[in-house]
């Protein structure tokens, strides 16, 4: 379980996230918002990417301000543009990337390589520059170097927001797979249709946190 305790962030002095208390105790947790509201910076609070100014970030007990290592290991996040999460030239390399520090016997690498490039029948891209997979490849490509690391929850940041519908669906039919609690941010209202709970950030408040269609809607009457 994730809680956030009377979580505020400030940047420059700016306060971006004011008072948030709540526990991520869902499987599947949506976060919408308009631009600038503020959903990035909780995103990133909640592996910590980001320490809060003030209040506490706990990840299964352990809080993100001393427990910073563990925590990183715990929540995994997906960054919007895979390009900037793809660090190595080829698929295979980029998967093992985030495994060195477990010193896995090649074998068992291998293995786990093996079973990441399945997951989304991309087995015959092992060997590729992962510069030649597609927008929703790359994307899939930087869902599984998380996954690899076996964390028990996911973040999200916009994951469907630079594909075209077939990759989107590709990630979104992905997601639905996963066993892990995933918490995504996005614009897309679609992809939460059949979430558990939807939280609605404005001005860096939370302003509803329901099931999908109440808190959809109210994301909807606040755009109008
Ligand atoms: N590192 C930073 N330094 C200073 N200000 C920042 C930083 N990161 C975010 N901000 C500011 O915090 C506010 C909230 O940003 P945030 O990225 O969390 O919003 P968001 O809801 O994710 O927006 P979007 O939908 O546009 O991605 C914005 O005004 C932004 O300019």
């Amino acid at each position: 379980m994730i809680e956030l305790r009377d979580v505020s962030h400030a940047f420059d002095g700016r306060m971006i996230l004011h008072d948030v208390h709540l526990r991520l105790d869902q499987r599947r947790i949506g976060v919408v918002g308009a631009n600038g509201s503020g959903k990035s910076t909780f995103a990133r609070l909640l592996n910590g990417l980001l320490v809060p100014t003030q209040g506490r970030v706990l990840v299964d007990g352990l809080d993100t301000r001393t427990d910073g290592k563990a925590v990183r290991r715990a929540v995994g996040f997906v960054f919007q543009n895979p390009d900037s999460q793809i660090v190595f030239p080829i698929v295979s390399e980029d998967l093992a990337f985030g495994l060195k520090p477990l010193r896995l016997p090649r074998a068992e690498l291998d293995a786990r390589i093996d079973a990441a490039l399945r997951r989304y029948g991309m087995e015959r891209y092992r060997d590729h520059p992962c510069h030649h997979l597609s927008g929703g490849e790359k994307q899939l490509l930087a869902l599984s170097s998380v996954l690899i690391m076996e964390p028990r929850h996911v973040i999200l940041d916009e994951p469907t927001t630079l594909l075209d519908l077939r990759n989107r669906n590709r990630v979104v039919e992905a997601l639905g797979d996963l066993p892990q609690r995933i918490i995504v941010v996005s614009h897309d209202l679609d992809l939460f249709r059949d979430f558990d709970r939807v939280i609605v950030f404005d001005g860096g408040r939370i302003v509803a946190d329901d099931d999908p269609a109440p808190a959809l809607a109210h994301y909807v009457s606040l755009m109008s």
